[in-house]
């Protein structure tokens, strides 16, 4: 008996969703690779990787908004009182890709040193890294590197998905945006990440 409920409608993927802008994404193309289409027509997914279900970490300092980012992405609710995440908390988002059932586990760590031992023993296994700045702060956009290194040391460099992502652009100037999108592009060059900024967290948006 199939207890689940429909998935959402803006779950369904039939193409590939349009990219923010073309140097952000991931790669240009509007459709799926062939062998994920052809894995799908054929019902094989548990030949692509981990098709079926995907695991992402979000990490980045304490109060970059995360936790906002996950919500406005699951929930598209956003909340502007701050409560810390304790150790980790976690939302599973359900999707349909070419007919075909994907579940995307998104882990949500705490970002306060003291939590962050507990956070880490989650890093393990994971298909993406987010690692989140707030646009309005350069440290953190600088503790990206460290963020970086601690998911790495659990996971496969090689086989792993990295995006960077500004939160809080509604506090930068223009100026200051400016400034910090240049820093930001160079260090997603660095880590070899996708910088695309993040229109979910942003209050404007809800
Ligand atoms: N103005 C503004 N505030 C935001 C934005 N995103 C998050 N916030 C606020 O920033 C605070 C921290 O957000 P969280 O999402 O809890 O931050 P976090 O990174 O999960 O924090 P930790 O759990 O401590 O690691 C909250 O008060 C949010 O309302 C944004 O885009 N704009």
């Amino acid at each position: 008996m199939n207890i689940l409920a429909p998935v959402r409608r803006d779950r369904v993927l039939a193409e590939l969703p349009q990219c923010l802008r073309k140097e952000a994404a991931l790669h240009s193309n509007r459709t799926f690779h062939p062998r994920v289409s052809n894995a799908c027509q054929e019902q094989r997914t548990g030949t692509v990787g981990r098709f079926k279900i995907s695991k992402v970490i979000v990490v980045g300092d304490l109060s970059v908004g995360k936790t906002c980012l996950i919500n406005r992405f699951c929930k598209d609710t956003f909340d502007k009182n701050y409560k810390a995440t304790i150790g980790v908390d976690f939302e599973m988002e359900r999707f349909e890709v070419l007919g075909v059932p994907f579940s995307l586990q998104l882990w949500d760590t705490a970002g306060q040193e003291r939590f962050k031992c507990i956070a880490s023993t989650y890093y393990r296994g994971a298909q993406a890294i987010i690692i989140v700045f707030n646009l309005s702060d350069v440290a953190s956009l600088e503790h990206t590197r460290q963020w970086l290194a601690d998911a790495l040391k659990e996971n496969d460099p090689s086989n792993v998905l990295l995006f960077l992502v500004g939160s809080k652009k509604d506090l930068s100037t223009p100026a200051q945006y400016v400034l910090m999108e240049k820093d930001a592009v160079k260090m997603a060059q660095e880590m070899k990440a996708h910088c695309p900024p993040c229109p979910w967290t942003s209050p404007g948006v809800e």
